[in-house]
């Protein structure tokens, strides 16, 4: 499988995100933001955490205006696969290929820990590694993860099964607990915590290993 990790001034999760990847048995590139193409055949773009252009104007904001994000559009509509994690959740966002925002967590402070998920389905590439209802602790690291959505579009997210992730014990206000949420073809996915800072014993935990091995696994048999 094919993989680019996109990078924008200020990433700061590009290379755990490579890594973990990696580890899976991806074949990984990195790609700057100011590119206008993805590398030839790629199956899957990560976009990855950080604090992309300082958060200035709105975290995902401005990232979401680089060339690449074009290019990251493009390769979503064709049916691509595209992970979005943190900061790259909150670029999705702006780049309308998931819907809703992240506004500033509810508490208004930075929230630095490990946080229990519940998987809600394991019916998409991303979640295929885990059964339903499993329970996984991730990292999460972020002052603007308090997903938010209008009351049509949480029917409707909720009624396609399109939440892949919720928190046990909401950290930071986000609607209807909501961590993670599919595209409708379920091929893109943008979630709060972290899955490539828990790949490893050294990271504490290694839950997030069966979401890239899931999603390997998937697209190579694809
Ligand atoms: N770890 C991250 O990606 C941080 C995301 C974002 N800049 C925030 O703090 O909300």
């Amino acid at each position: 499988m094919r993989a680019a990790v996109v990078v924008f001034p200020g990433s700061n999760c590009d290379r755990d995100m490579a890594v973990a990847l990696k580890a899976a048995g991806a074949d990984v590139s990195m790609v700057w933001h100011k590119d206008a193409a993805l590398p030839d055949n790629v199956d899957l773009v990560a976009v990855p955490g950080g604090f992309s252009f300082g958060d200035y104007l709105r975290c995902g904001a401005i990232a979401a205006q680089s060339p690449i994000c074009k290019a990251i559009v493009e390769h979503a509509n064709r049916g691509g696969y595209v992970l979005g994690v943190c900061n790259g959740f909150q670029v999705l966002t702006e780049t309308g290929l998931l819907p809703g925002a992240l506004m500033r967590n509810a508490n208004l402070k930075f929230i630095c820990k490990s946080v229990d998920l519940k998987v809600e389905n394991s019916n998409s590439a991303f979640t295929s590694g885990y059964a339903a209802g499993d329970v996984v602790a991730y990292p999460v690291a972020h002052h603007d993860g308090n997903y938010s959505v209008d009351a049509e579009g949480l029917k409707k997210i909720e009624a396609e099964g399109r939440v892949a992730f919720r928190y046990v014990d909401n950290p930071n206000g986000s609607v209807a607990d909501i961590a993670g949420v599919l595209s409708e073809n379920r091929r893109v996915l943008g979630m709060m915590p972290h899955p490539e800072r828990a790949v490893d014993e050294g990271h504490g935990g290694t839950d997030g290993q069966a979401l890239f091995r899931g999603l390997i696994d998937q697209l190579v048999t694809a």
